[in-house]
């Protein structure tokens, strides 16, 4: 189908409606872009933290990555899963969730498919391509919705449709796996992580945006995404952005250096970025991506064009470093720090203050990682944002000593608060405004004032954090965060105090 601004308009604006998330004097609309294809624009100058749009997902399914725990294919809960009684060898967790519409639909594909009921074993590879199986259930309507939607042409997408086809002997018809193969293609270029779920019994999931989809990519974006419990994307400014400007997410994740950033999102979304942050070689002047000279030990290495990083040069002495020697550098760094196991704290503060002060600068992106994984560490409540950690650190929290607010020592209490505030100076240098990383450090650094006063208060000595510093902290943080279904209990009682409020 040829992509043209009317068709794809009017599809995005009838499927919001469809889906009564459609606002009344909308702040935005659907261009070409100069960046190749279509993006999203600002009609009128919108505020920080204004509401861009919400929407809905057209496909929600499971993802695809082996690593990804398995959840129950209705509502995606992680607890008391079992294969469908009707054979069809996806898992639910309940006679409800059995029998539930969707899952009813989707069995009788499925079953239609076979020869022979799908093993337990096999079942586990049936949840992983069910995302694509999904939109062959989908209306004329939502199809077209698919359809407007950009995909790539590349080997690497449609491996769902060949697992479904070799591994699970599927009888799929060449129509229906024709479409899933464009499916996949759009999944890939487009869908977003979903978590699904509260607290310990969260899932990811993918989840295709169609409004969402067509905004673009910036390694300094000008919006910030969350998830709300009924599965809504809702985008809201980061940033004040004045009337035309285009409208950005990031596919990337905010503190990794351009290299890693380019690299990922070549291979992923098979472009190369060339925004603003990628084309400094300094990144605003973080140097998140630089290492330290081994000629003068004081200088930062960085590339003399960020956008081929073939050539690296001190800032200092001059000295040109080859680009191998830098990788290198990079590349052990970041198995170290992936080798570390979260109870390895000490090592970890080991690396951070004696070793890597000789090979990089302060904010290079191991150091910054590593920061971030200490503070998700010495978080003793369970922040569920990042969800990997979170799941290994309910297995640090409840099983070895050391680590819970009780147990934190002074010292490492203000170490997690210097952290803290480390990596958000980091994230105002390198120019992210209200982003979500900036609210989920910020409720990090609420709770260890509170945890400092608690002590201080409990010895009889004066707080050091006065109480309208850590309202305002705590505020900021709230109004990053609002509708996020990760956010931390406390937060979520403050919007819900706040709507109760408007009620009124
Ligand atoms: C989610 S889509 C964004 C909307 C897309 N431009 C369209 O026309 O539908 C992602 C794709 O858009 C393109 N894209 C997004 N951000 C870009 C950027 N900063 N520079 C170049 N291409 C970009 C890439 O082809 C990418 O795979």
């Amino acid at each position: 189908m040829q992509r043209n601004i009317e068709t794809i308009t009017q599809t995005i604006h009838k499927y919001l409606e469809r889906k009564s998330l459609a606002i009344e004097d909308a702040p935005w609309e659907i261009k070409k872009s100069e960046l190749g294809g279509f993006g999203v624009f600002a009609t009128r100058a919108i505020e920080v933290g204004e509401l861009i749009f919400k929407d809905f997902p057209v496909i929600l399914g499971p993802r695809a990555a082996p690593t990804c725990p398995l959840s129950c294919v209705s509502c995606y809960s992680r607890r008391d899963l079992r294969l469908c009684g009707k054979k069809c060898g996806l898992l639910v967790c309940s006679e409800k969730c059995e029998k539930s519409l969707g899952h009813q639909k989707e069995c009788k594909v499925v079953r239609q498919w076979q020869s022979k009921p799908i093993s337990e074993d096999l079942s586990v590879q049936l949840v992983r391509v069910l995302s694509p199986i999904r939109s062959l259930l989908l209306g004329e309507e939502d199809k077209s919705v698919v359809k407007c939607l950009k995909a790539h042409k590349s080997d690497q997408h449609g491996f769902e449709v060949d697992v479904m086809k070799d591994a699970l002997a599927l009888n799929v018809k060449e129509d229906e796996e024709k479409f899933m193969r464009f499916v996949c293609s759009v999944m890939d270029s487009n869908a977003f992580e979903v978590l699904v779920g509260f607290e310990d019994n969260q899932a990811s999931v993918k989840g295709l945006y169609p409004l969402g989809s067509l905004a673009n990519h910036s390694c300094c974006p000008n919006t910030c995404h969350v998830f709300d419990d009924k599965q809504h994307m809702v985008v809201r400014a980061s940033k004040f952005i004045p009337q035309g400007s285009e409208i950005f997410h990031s596919y990337s994740r905010l503190i990794w250096s351009t290299s890693a950033r380019r690299f990922h999102l070549y291979r992923t979304k098979h472009f190369l970025c060339k925004c603003q942050r990628c084309e400094d070689p300094t990144e605003f002047g973080s140097y998140i991506g630089s290492i330290l000279c081994k000629v003068c030990k004081t200088g930062k290495v960085i590339p003399t064009n960020s956008l081929q990083t073939d050539k690296w040069q001190c800032e200092v002495c001059g000295s040109l470093i080859k680009k191998e020697e830098v990788a290198n550098i990079t590349f052990v760094l970041g198995s170290a720090l992936n080798s570390f196991d979260d109870d390895d704290v000490a090592v970890m503060l080991r690396l951070l203050h004696q070793k890597l002060p000789n090979l990089v600068p302060e904010n290079n992106q191991t150091v910054v990682e590593l920061k971030y994984k200490l503070i998700w560490i010495l978080v003793p409540e369970n922040n569920q944002t990042v969800v990997e950690l979170k799941y290994k650190l309910i297995w640090i929290l409840g099983h070895q000593q050391g680590f819970a607010w009780n147990d934190l020592s002074d010292e490492y209490l203000s170490l997690k608060v210097n952290f803290c505030r480390d990596l958000l100076a980091l994230l105002e240098l390198l120019r992210l405004g209200q982003c979500k990383m900036r609210g989920l450090l910020l409720y990090e650094l609420y709770s260890c004032y509170n945890e400092q006063n608690n002590r201080q208060t409990k010895s009889g000595s004066v707080s050091k954090v006065h109480e309208n510093q850590m309202k305002s902290v705590l505020q900021e943080a709230a109004d990053i965060l609002m509708y996020d279904v990760t956010a931390p209990a406390e937060i979520k009682r403050m919007w819900s105090e706040e709507v109760q409020l408007k009620k009124k």
